[in-house]
């Protein structure tokens, strides 16, 4: 379990994380959402010790990181991938990890194999790897230690379509038997596919958190109608939130339920209605953190 209380980060006279406080439990997925530089990285360094927080706290299983013993056997961490040492081949850097967490070596050729990196990769140097071989070894690190709570930011980037399915199912798995996932995006669609929970932050601070579920509903409902005028004006009626999207249906932050009832009293059949899903969650999320968007500040 990962428990962030209040975090705060300051640098100088920016706040780049502001009072933010999340959970996320064992047996799920939780995604950490937010634009570029909302703050997530910072968060996450907390997390794992590398940055001291101005004020609040983030604890791993009810402690501060630094305060682990052995934290590699408790919490995986992939921060950035391309900061392995390049100079080493990859089997040398899982070796060296396994090392220093009292490991037997036998657990760098199972990890290897789970990573789906080959004998001849493994032998290569790091500096030579493509963006994807990082990710993959750095997953294979974080794995390493057979931790319960793995921190991942960004971990698809540089993965090809595959290599993301793969890492999902590694994820789920890993959730499954009992595991908390952390894992950042400024993606949306990556990360909605796995997660169970999502916090989304924009300038450093939390806009919404819940279960995808929560959030899915939150989205609101699309419907379209035989006729969209008296469907628009029924809705309008009933005090909903109603717009118009460029398809020509209606969308309203009222469940499915509700405006199948509304649509229902005033004599409108009916052609389609369902949760607005995906696009609905986007929408919003480009919303709840248009203010930090720069595409929204340009505009
Ligand atoms: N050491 C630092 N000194 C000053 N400002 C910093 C420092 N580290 C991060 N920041 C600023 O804090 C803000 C949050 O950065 P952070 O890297 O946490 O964002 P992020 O959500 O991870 O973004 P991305 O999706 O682009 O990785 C940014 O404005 C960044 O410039």
């Amino acid at each position: 379990m990962i428990t962030i209380n209040a975090l705060t980060k300051r640098y100088g006279g920016f706040l780049a994380v502001d009072d933010v406080s999340f959970t996320a439990q064992p047996g799920r997925v939780t995604g950490f959402l937010g634009p570029n530089g909302a703050g997530k990285s910072t968060s996450m360094r907390v997390m794992v010790g590398l940055t001291p927080p101005t004020t609040g706290e983030a604890l791993v299983n009810g402690r501060h990181f630094t305060d682990l013993p052995n934290p590699g056997r408790e919490v995986g961490v992939l921060l950035d991938a391309s900061a392995q040492h390049a100079g080493r081949t990859g089997r040398d850097i899982l070796k060296v990890a396994a090392l220093t967490m009292g490991l037997p070596v036998a657990r760098v050729d199972e990890m290897l194999a789970l990573v789906g990196l080959t004998e001849e990769e493994a032998t290569r140097r790091v500096r030579h790897y493509s963006l994807g071989m990082r990710q993959r070894l750095g997953i294979a690190s974080a794995l390493l230690g057979d931790p319960e709570v793995l921190i991942l930011d960004e971990p698809a980037n540089g993965l090809d379509p595959a290599g993301i399915r793969w890492m999902r199912d590694l994820l789920r798995t890993f959730a499954d038997d009992g595991g908390t996932v952390l894992l950042s995006s400024h993606l949306l669609h990556e990360i909605e596919v796995i997660a169970d929970d999502l916090v989304l932050i924009g300038n450093g601070r939390v806009v919404a958190q819940g279960t995808k579920a929560e959030l899915l509903a939150a989205a609101g409902t699309v419907v379209r109608g035989t006729d969209v005028e008296a469907l628009d004006t029924a809705l309008t009626a009933a005090g909903l939130m109603v717009t118009r999207t460029p398809d020509k249906a209606l969308h309203t932050d009222a469940s499915p339920d509700m405006v199948g009832r509304v649509a229902l009293a005033a004599g409108v059949a009916l052609t389609e209605l369902r949760s607005a899903d995906g696009a609905g969650l986007e929408e919003m999320f480009l919303e709840l953190t248009a203010a930090s968007q720069r595409e929204g500040v340009a505009a």
